[in-house]
């Protein structure tokens, strides 16, 4: 099976380059990247003149459900959703149900994944037993089983004795630790970010310190046991200053920032409205523009979703009620453009380092790149295209976003997963 992908441009900082090529790809493989490519024998022909073609994209941290909560999401409709935004590996998160704290759970999981997924599902496996925050799970055997690296996300382990003994048997064992910063003694029944928007509509504040007082502790236990750590959904100005500073120091740290963090802030909140509730909250503008100016000059190395599927019913109560989360698959990449590309805060291909590049490098696998004799993980996209965000033409189950009806710069149009096409954009969407 041959597919000849047609003058597209090339963005690839991996393998350093850009510009307009064809590209051949026989079997899961790329074959040939050359201008001008006569193929052999018949092959399927895309013609990508005007778009733009990008490693596929990873995102080290979704929310897919499976097992325990299949009526927000499944494997399988999560990994449709990851298609549809050029997003090739997925890391599922390991608050499922039952918790991912067990080589069983981590072999159920891929064993799913082989059977129904689109894309690549790499999971992360919990640093406590039921995510309780009272015993260690055996990380050697989650590692042997197939994790990428460990995660209490949803929450932080809040014993911290606890939690520098986990991360000495995560780095033992070459995990990464997922760090989701969140001190639950502060947060009360915070709902939205602390300030003028929270005490207009009535809601309990969550200020930036329940995030910034474990982003600090975390540092500190990352610089004592020697853990690579990534601090995940990071949303205030002092978590970038920290990790800014913890690099400086050469603490193996890395951030990641979601795009609603970048995209909206606090004052955008229009009502009591759950899908505009996720937790850490929307920060203030002061907030948000340190965020980009984080991820422009390097201090965060991560773009990533925190794909958060609730249900309808779950979504249509109020604030207070309400779960934390929204989905995030099916519009990070236009998100992405909109507010960080065509605002001048990113290049092109610094997009592909936070998309692609830089989470393959955290994960330490074989991925990023678009070269020859490569997996064909890769995506075409056009950089320019306006739409307008219809949640009811997302595969994702959840349709909890804030981003409905919003009008956006950039889609994507075709997401290749070893060789085979996974997603294309149909006329009318
Ligand atoms: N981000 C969220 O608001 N929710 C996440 C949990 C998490 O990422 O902490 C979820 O699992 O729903
Ligand atoms: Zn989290
Ligand atoms: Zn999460």
């Amino acid at each position: 099976m041959l597919t000849l992908i047609k003058n597209g441009y090339i963005i690839d900082p991996k393998a350093k380059r850009e510009g307009i090529f064809d590209i051949l790809i026989e079997g899961d493989r790329i074959k040939r990247i050359d201008s001008n490519i006569i193929p052999e024998k018949s092959a399927t022909i895309i013609d990508a003149s005007g778009k733009t073609i990008m490693p596929g994209f990873i995102d080290l941290h979704v929310h897919l459900r499976e097992p325990g909560y299949e009526y927000k999401e499944t494997i399988k409709t999560g990994s449709m959703a990851a298609a549809a935004g050029g997003f090739t590996t997925i890391c599922p998160m390991p608050n499922t149900k039952p918790a991912t704290d067990s080589s069983e759970v981590i072999r159920w999981i891929l064993d799913r994944a082989k059977q129904e997924a689109v894309v690549n599902v790499l999971p992360i496996g919990a640093i406590t037993l039921g995510q309780e925050g009272l015993e260690l799970t055996n990380m050697q055997e989650l590692f042997e089983a197939g994790a990428v690296a460990v995660s209490e996300d949803g929450k932080s382990v809040m014993d911290t004795a606890l939690y520098a003994e986990g991360m000495k048997l995560a780095a033992g064992n070459k995990l990464p630790v997922f760090a989701h910063c969140e001190d639950k003694s502060l947060v009360k029944s915070g709902v939205m970010n602390a300030g003028k928007k929270a005490s207009l509509l009535g809601l309990a504040g969550i200020s930036n310190a329940v995030e910034d007082i474990i982003v600090a502790r975390d540092i500190l236990l990352a610089k004592e046991t020697g853990v690579r750590l990534h601090l995940c959904h990071c949303s205030t100005r002092d978590s970038v200053k920290m990790i800014s500073l913890a690099k400086e120091e050469g603490i193996k740290v890395t951030g990641e920032v979601c795009p609603h963090h970048f995209a909206l802030t606090d004052e955008d909140i229009p009502s009591d409205d759950s899908d505009y509730k996720m937790n850490p909250p929307l920060r203030s503008a002061d907030d948000v523009e340190a965020l980009k100016e984080g991820l422009r000059d390097g201090i965060i190395d991560v773009i990533a979703t925190d794909h958060a599927p609730h249900s309808e019913e779950e979504k249509s109560k109020s604030m207070a009620e309400a779960p934390f989360g929204i989905v995030g698959l099916e519009t990070a990449f236009s998100l992405s453009v909109t507010h960080l590309v065509k605002t001048g805060y990113l290049t092109p291909v610094q997009l592909v380092e936070k998309l692609s590049v830089n989470p393959a490098k955290i994960l330490g696998i074989d991925r990023g790149s678009i070269s020859e004799g490569c997996v064909a993980d890769l995506v075409i996209a056009d950089f320019d295209i306006e739409y307008t965000i219809d949640k009811n033409s997302f595969y994702s189950k959840g349709k909890n976003t804030p981003f409905h009806e919003s009008k956006v710069i950039g889609q994507i149009l075709y997401t290749f997963v070893a060789g085979k096409v996974v997603y294309q954009k149909s006329r009318n969407s």
